[in-house]
């Protein structure tokens, strides 16, 4: 992550961030109905905000909140981090001792290719506690600006790690288990954080030749914004989600902050994100750069109107702060508008329990023995475990070690310490490397990490370092792969191949004939058809970014401590896809300079699949449900009552799979639940992930069922115009994507559209910038003048 400037971080501390509670006991407000329980949270929220000056209320747009000292209202720091554990940029660990750490999951790319959403509730419940906890010793706040939601649409992407991959039903369905866990039930009385989903919408590309996040102008068809770019927004909603971020960049011309299009008609009306207690904040400096460098709105007060009024909330920043006196003084916004974005802020810190006493409320009571338990810590692991995907495996795996073995460790990752985590990472509890975990284990270790080649060209120059290490080991284990200095925030990937110099080293391993395992580490794939094909590369294991615990959970899969089940949550595209289509070409469907994005449209050969994993044993699956011939769609619509296109909320079917560990290894296995067919105009999408659940340790000559629900959003496709639609034709229920198993159907008469999507307005043009010249500076930065 980016860390702001220093001038910036001061000023949001002279803010006084992390302040304690309203003192809704003996404080100024008591009698007033923001500190009345019994009263519902938006009249709580409107008394309060009714209390403030029109200056407190233009203080309070901003992410540093300053709070109103006469009031008893203290500063508030909205912008905090939990990507995969409590993380900064306000979070405040101490050097040493109790709130020095938290638990440090793995990076969503890992944990998305476990397909266990269970998982990512129980994950998310950590987190969730560890903030409340560090929250009441005054360390970080109560709401997250997480997740990162955006799919990972193009595997150059610096931040797709972030995400759990690159299927739209697959962020949804895990988006829904994580905010579930970060949030509690509906019903709960106090949430226990606020999520945000981010960043909404089609914000993926952070510099490709020289088109930089914050000026980018993404050109999305309906069809693609519907059918991909929105789905895991609307399954946000769908989970009753407490925030959404608003991106940096522009939709079809409009920054998405100061979109009313994407703010309000599709997100509060069309979707029914309706509840007052639910805001939108923007991306940092977001607002700032709809001035500059989108050039949408004339003037900087111009700027704040335009995004405060299509429906953004907090300011991350201070730009609101700074020019919404000029705004209000120029009549470009009224006190109403204002009032309903603090009104909206203040019902969500109600909701938190803000301004409720400690006894009331189970959360104020969390302290220190709740963060880093021996349970989250060993959920690290197992989280880690359960995603890391075997591409390859001639029988080497898994290893039985012994004190006669001897392990050769190579790589720049065999004794990686912060790599482990990736970005928007806290501070881990600990960080086991893969040498630590080897270390741990009854075996002999020869240890010639790092790179001796450097990063750069193909090279031989550090032979002489590792031979000895090569000569004396019985097994080679070689881990690297990508870190953050490859792909980050601000920095997309420009290559998708090894480095010269590591391919370099796995040959030369290789070529000794003995056992060679490579582990690839990084959150977008790296072309590894090389090694696929290399007959003395033994095997392949992919571990994104593993959390504190991945060197332990990497050990414990070379071992068969725990079998590998994961799936690939992107494909890996071969290394020239990238010369095929530019980043900033958004369309999913192959055209003219583009083969196609993702599983279900690329028209190429991928080098492993998304949803590719092999397993120390084999499966076999049997649907056993009687699925129907034929259904008729006039059936099927009327049983559904959705609103807002919530196809997932009408039930269609229900499958039972009978899957069997044909091996002898016990073994967890996920089961994908794919369509496919001829139904609606052509192209036809090759396959669409619908479904998908892990069933966990089935022994050898066992068997389990999966059940996988089926909803309308599994059979419908979206037009051109954006509607969802039941189309008749013929579809195929696969398992695995086909190899397992399938069963065929077909839908019967008319068909009927379930969603028709609110299409935006025509000719939708800025103001623009009149006689500025000038640029943004990123990075908290300020406007420079050209002068
Ligand atoms: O000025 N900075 O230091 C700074 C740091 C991070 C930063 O990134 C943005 O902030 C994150 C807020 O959650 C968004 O996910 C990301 O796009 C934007 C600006």
């Amino acid at each position: 992550m980016l860390t702001p400037n220093r001038s910036l971080q001061a000023l949001l501390f002279a803010t006084g961030a992390y302040a304690l509670f309203p003192d809704c006991t003996n404080g100024p407000l008591k009698n007033e109905t923001i500190c009345n329980a019994s009263a519902s949270p938006i009249d709580r929220a409107k008394s309060l905000v009714a209390l403030y000056t029109l200056e407190e209320k233009i203080n309070a747009t901003s992410s540093g909140s300053p709070g109103v000292a006469r009031l008893g209202i203290p500063p508030y720091q909205w912008w905090n981090e939990g990507l995969h554990g409590i993380a900064g940029p306000y979070t405040n660990f101490s050097t040493q001792g109790e709130y020095s750490y938290s638990t440090s999951f793995p990076q969503p790319i890992l944990m998305g290719a476990a397909f266990d959403d269970a998982l990512i509730t129980e994950v998310a419940k950590v987190i969730s506690t560890e903030a409340r906890a560090f929250n009441n010793a005054n360390r970080t706040g109560l709401d997250f600006w997480t997740p990162n939601i955006n799919p990972f649409r193009d595997p150059r992407w610096g931040r797709g790690q972030e995400t759990p991959g690159e299927d739209s039903y697959h962020l949804s369905s895990y988006v829904q288990a994580l905010i579930h866990g970060l949030q509690g039930d509906a019903t709960d009385p106090y949430k226990r954080v606020v999520a945000t989903c981010k960043h909404y919408v089609g914000y993926d590309i952070e510099d490709w030749n020289g088109n930089l996040r914050y000026q980018n102008d993404v050109q999305i068809s309906q069809q693609d914004l519907v059918e991909y770019y929105l789905v895991p927004f609307q399954a946000c909603v769908n989970a009753n989600v407490g925030a959404f971020m608003c991106s940096y960049n522009a939709v079809n011309g409009v920054p998405t902050c100061a979109d009313p299009y994407l703010l309000q008609t599709v997100l509060r009306e069309h979707w029914g994100w309706t509840n007052e207690e639910q805001w939108v904040t923007s991306d940092c400096d977001a607002v700032q750069n709809i001035f500059l460098p989108h050039e949408w709105s004339a003037t900087r007060e111009q700027a704040v109107a335009d995004s405060l009024i299509a429906g953004t909330d907090i300011d991350c920043g201070t730009y609101m702060q700074e020019h919404l006196p000029g705004a209000f003084a120029q009549g470009l916004v009224n006190e109403t508008v204002i009032d309903q974005a603090l009104i909206r802020q203040y019902s969500s810190l109600v909701r938190l329990g803000w301004f409720d006493s400690a006894e009331s409320q189970p959360y104020r009571q969390l302290g220190w023995n709740t963060v880093a338990t021996n349970a989250s810590q060993a959920l690290a692991r197992k989280a880690a475990a359960e995603g890391i995907v075997l591409l390859k495996n001639d029988g080497v795996l898994p290893l039985s070690l012994d004190s006669s073995i001897s392990l050769g460790l190579f790589g720049d990752w065999a004794n990686a310490t912060t790599q482990l985590l990736g970005n928007y990472a806290g501070v881990g509890t600990y960080l086991h490397s893969p040498l630590y975990a080897a270390q741990q284990l009854n075996v002999t270790i020869n240890y010639a990490g790092g790179n001796p080649g450097g990063q750069g060209d193909p090279t031989t120059n550090g032979w002489s370092s590792i031979k000895p290490a090569i000569v004396t080991s019985d097994v080679l284990m070689y881990i690297g792969g990508i870190d953050n200095s490859a792909e980050e925030e601000g920095h997309d990937r420009t290559s998708l191949q090894w480095t010269g110099a590591q391919l370099d080293i796995i040959g030369q391993l290789a070529d000794t004939g003995k056992p060679t395992i490579v582990v690839v580490m990084g959150g977008g794939q790296i072309d590894s058809s090389i090694l696929a094909n290399n007959p003395n590369v033994s095997a392949i294991l992919w571990a994104g970014y593993p959390g504190q615990d991945g060197g332990s959970a990497i050990m414990d899969i070379i071992t068969g401590k725990s079998a590998p089940a994961g799936r690939l949550p992107q494909t890996q595209y071969p290394s020239n896809y990238i010369s095929q289509v530019p980043m900033t070409d958004m369309a999913l469907r192959p055209g003219k300079n583009n083969p196609g994005r993702t599983y279900k449209w690329y028209n190429g050969t991928a080098v492993y699949e998304f949803g590719f994993g092999m397993h120390y044993t084999n499966f076999s699956a049997n649907i056993t449900s009687q699925l129907q011939q034929s259904y008729t769609i006039s059936d099927l619509v009327s049983s559904c009552n959705a609103t807002g296109g919530f196809l997932e909320r009408c039930p269609f079917t229900s499958v039972e799979i009978d899957v069997s560990n044909t091996g002898t290894t016990t073994s967890d296995y996920v089961t994908l639940g794919y369509i496919a067919g001829t139904f609606g105009p052509a192209p036809y999408p090759k396959s669409s992930l619908v479904a998908y659940t892990r069933i966990f340790n089935i022994a050898g000559g066992a068997s389990d069922t999966a059940t996988l629900n089926l909803t309308l959003a599994s059979l419908a496709r979206v037009d051109e115009m954006g509607n969802k639609v039941l189309y008749p034709g013929d579809y195929s229920l696969m398992i695995d994507n086909g190899p397992l198993a399938s069963v065929n159907f077909t839908l019967k008469g008319q068909q009927a559209v379930l969603d028709v999507w609110p299409q935006p307005p025509a000719n939708r043009t800025g103001k623009g910038v009149s006689g500025f010249e000038g640029y943004f500076v990123a990075g908290f930065g300020s406007e420079q003048e050209v002068v």
